[in-house]
């Protein structure tokens, strides 16, 4: 399948489907000048790096390949880390013309992006996901960045890729917990836009875990379709893409405050998912039973619905502070509101229903 997704006055293509990694030509056709940096890490490099640098190299493409292999983890998407992407481009005489092609997960992804927005003030850019996370949600759109200590994505940029090439088997070998931290994504999209995704979630979660190829790729393509026409509507966070944020501003306190890594970013968002819903109900803005089937569809995908053990409110204050979506020192957050499928994002909430929610959720 190829989706097309309209952002920065372009559209770009979103390739999904099973062996894509080998058909050379589908990156070559994206691939402007003739030089490439290929940033990978540890652990994605001996699996996939030979395949795509053989790829790029098909039918006597004339292409040269580089590569950077960084440390693997979330604790490693910092701008010291993305410093060795920088080194190897002028080590190795990179110009303009480059592309940089993120192999591997949303670290990978988000970090490459941002390297290729800043090296000589913006280079190509191609995203090559290789986990759930990245195929659903973050090779798609054009959010790029590192973190700091005091919060998460801090430091970043809106860039889009040239292409997203989504080579389903490279799931295969993809950890069962990292498959998890994936579908609570895909089961963001539908609390906040796609009720029938929700419903067909609930009737197939078995067959994502399993890893259906069929039940894999549909999931895929129906994450890839919402997040590009909530993007093609909002490429830079004025309104509606803000929605994608359901149960961040919690889950990204949760991700800082026990240090980058120990969570993952979709177990995160999945407690915090729990929290904003929790918060619906307590406003009246939703039936109680989307709250139920929420938390009951996450727990089926084993993933976590409360916050880490012995986390405080002080200490998601201390994180909600600084959220991207504060204006003028308001908090405002992702709610539902309404039939299953409907979210707002408001700063317009009675404050005792957030400290209820912080309190009953910390434990
Ligand atoms: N830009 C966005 O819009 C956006 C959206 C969602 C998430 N994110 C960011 O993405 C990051 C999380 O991404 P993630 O969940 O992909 O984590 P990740 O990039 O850390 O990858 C997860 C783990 O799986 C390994 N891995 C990757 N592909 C593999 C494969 N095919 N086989 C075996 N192992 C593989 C990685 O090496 C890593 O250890 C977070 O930093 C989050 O903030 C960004
Ligand atoms: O694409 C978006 O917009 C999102 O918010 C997608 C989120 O799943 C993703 O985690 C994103 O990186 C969060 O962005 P941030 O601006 O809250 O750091
Ligand atoms: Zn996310």
């Amino acid at each position: 399948m190829i989706l097309r997704i309209r952002a920065s006055e372009r559209s770009y293509p979103i390739y999904i489907g099973q062996g894509l990694l080998d058909q050379g030509e589908l990156l070559q056709r994206h691939v402007p000048g003739k030089r490439v940096l290929i940033v990978t890490n540890t652990t994605i490099a001996p699996l996939y790096l030979d395949r795509c640098r053989a790829a790029l190299l098909s039918g006597n493409s004339g292409l040269q390949v580089e590569d950077v292999i960084l440390p693997d983890g979330e604790q490693y998407k910092s701008l010291d880390v993305l410093q060795k992407v920088w080194d190897k481009a002028l080590e190795t005489r990179l110009d303009r013309g480059t592309t940089f092609l993120a192999l591997g997960g949303g670290v990978i992804g988000d970090m490459t992006g941002f390297a290729a927005a800043a090296y000589q003030r913006g280079v190509h850019f191609i995203q090559v996901p290789t986990t759930v996370m990245a195929m659903v949600d973050s090779s798609v759109g054009g959010k790029t960045g590192v973190n700091h200590p005091l919060g998460k994505n801090m430091i970043g940029a809106f860039y889009q890729p040239r292409c997203v090439l989504i080579d389903v088997d490279t799931l295969n070998s993809l950890p069962d917990r990292e498959l998890a931290s994936g579908i609570s994504e895909i089961i963001k999209y539908g609390l906040i836009r796609d009720p029938a995704l929700f419903e067909w979630l609930e009737a197939n979660m078995d067959r994502l875990l399993a890893r259906d190829a069929e039940a894999m790729t549909y999931a895929i393509e129906r994450s890839c379709i919402n997040k590009s026409e909530v993007v093609s509507a909002d490429e830079k966070e004025g309104g509606v893409r803000a929605t994608l944020n359901l149960g961040h501003t919690f889950g990204h306190a949760m991700e800082s405050s026990q240090g980058y890594g120990v969570w993952l970013h979709g177990e995160a968002v999945s407690a915090g998912t729990v929290m904003a819903a929790d918060m619906s109900v307590r406003l009246g803005w939703i039936d109680p039973s989307i709250a139920s089937r929420t938390k009951a569809l996450l727990e089926k995908a084993k993933l976590p619905t409360e916050p880490p053990k012995g986390m405080t409110p002080e200490e998601f204050w201390k994180y909600m502070a600084v959220d991207k979506k504060v204006l003028d020192g308001a908090l405002r957050l992702i709610l539902l509101r309404g039939p299953l499928g409907s979210c707002v994002v408001t700063g317009d909430f009675d404050p005792a229903a957030l400290d209820a929610t912080l309190n009953t959720s910390c434990h």
